[in-house]
């Protein structure tokens, strides 16, 4: 499977599942404080990307006031992009569109310079897409929409994280777009991990496949340090699991000993035949990279070991050392995971160190 970026969707919908009524007006269903997370949720991501449908209907800007613009991206079968959208002429930042492979070179000579044609085959592939924007260093992607864009998404599994918010009031018209058409979605349910009220919508934050169990294991972890004994350094978590995610061993720091780390007593349970080809480490706890209480750091540990994922919640902050753990693991060709919305509940397990809590 090719390397893509992490995908996040986005819709604003009615209460009855509709993105937009009939009218020509777009349809406002976020309140103000919704639409000013969207715009940092914007910020975060290295690509924002909207179906050439949206693009039509809303001439959207998709900009953002938080913090730098986004690479703006669309796709499009029947090549109808208008070079005066505001897709195209608004924001400093680069333009690809990915039409489907007839509609290419109408389409370049259509739009010129203000944007990047980029062939995606016939039937447009969106595998193809995604891959093609990893090559090109987007490593996180937000899809607004619309409707036709979600529904491919999501059938074809390539989202990771689904933000869905509520707006207080019916649409009721059978022709308007709903966020999603019928398909084979990804089945199974999908993890909640936030409800948030912003005025009078309700935010639905969802993750989905390794995503989901990513978050389900880096939390296992982060509970594991509740059985640390009483320690003056860090209480620390950590779970290994296999390609299945069945896990494979877990430890916690001062386990056997007072100078354990967590990642050294889950590696130190491993026997000579585990499956590690494919294995991810989950550290409640940045994997150290300095220490002064044994030779091997648990970053070389993890590097000996093979382990090409880590995942991780918290940062190691500078009580200690000045931890470079992540950085060496991704100098090092690993797939290096930071979730750092579980940084709080790891800090709950070390408010006795300076400066925490
Ligand atoms: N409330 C919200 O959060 C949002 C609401 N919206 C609303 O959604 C509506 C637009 O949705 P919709 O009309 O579905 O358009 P989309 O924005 O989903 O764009 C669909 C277009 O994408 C292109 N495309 C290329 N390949 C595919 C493929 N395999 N599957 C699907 N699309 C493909 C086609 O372009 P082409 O026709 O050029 O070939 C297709 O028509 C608007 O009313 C807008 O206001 C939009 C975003 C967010
Ligand atoms: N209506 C609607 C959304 N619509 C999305 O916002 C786009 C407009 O972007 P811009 O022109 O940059 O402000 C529009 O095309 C569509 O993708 N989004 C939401 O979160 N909530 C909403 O209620």
């Amino acid at each position: 499977m090719s390397k893509r970026p992490y995908v996040l969707a986005s819709a604003a919908m009615s209460l009855d599942g509709y993105l937009d009524d009939t009218s020509q007006e777009r349809l406002l269903l976020s309140s103000p404080e919704d639409f000013d997370r969207v715009d940092q949720v914007r910020a975060g991501a290295d690509a924002i990307l909207v179906g050439a449908g949206t693009i039509r209907a809303d001439n959207p800007r998709l900009l953002s006031r938080s913090g730098p613009d986004p690479v703006k991206v669309t796709l499009t079968t029947s090549g109808k992009l208008d070079p005066g959208a505001k897709f195209f002429t608004t924001g400093d930042v680069a333009k690809l569109v990915y039409a489907a492979s007839p509609a290419v070179p109408a389409l370049r000579a259509q739009l010129g310079d203000v944007a990047t044609v980029v062939d995606a085959s016939e039937p447009l592939d969106v595998h193809r897409l995604l891959a093609d924007l990893a090559d090109r260093g987007i490593g996180r992607l937000m899809v607004e929409g619309g409707s036709a864009v979600h529904t491919l998404f999501l059938t074809e599994d390539v989202v990771d994280e689904l933000h869905l918010v509520v707006a207080p009031f019916f649409v009721g018209q059978r022709e308007a777009p709903r966020f999603v058409g019928a398909g084979r979605f990804p089945q199974g349910r999908m993890l909640l991990v936030e409800t948030r009220q912003l005025g009078d919508v309700v935010l639905l934050r969802y993750l989905t496949g390794q995503a989901a169990r990513d978050h389900r294991r880096l939390r296992e972890a982060a509970e594991l340090a509740e059985q640390c004994p009483p320690s003056a350094t860090f209480r620390v978590g950590a779970v290994i699991t296999d390609a299945s995610d069945r896990v494979l061993a877990t430890g916690f720091s001062g386990e056997t000993d007072p100078h354990d780390h967590a990642e050294e007593a889950a590696l130190a349970k491993l026997g000579p035949e585990a499956p590690l080809a494919e294995a991810t480490i989950y550290s409640s706890l940045e994997p150290c990279s300095a220490r002064a209480s044994r030779p091997v750091t648990c970053t070389q540990h993890i590097l000996d070991a093979g382990i090409p994922r880590i995942v991780f919640a918290w940062r190691e902050p500078a009580v200690f050392v000045d931890a470079q753990g992540a950085e060496l693991l991704r100098a090092a060709g690993r797939e290096v995971i930071e979730i750092p919305e579980l940084a709080p509940l790891v800090q709950q397990a070390n408010t006795h160190l300076p400066g925490v809590g």
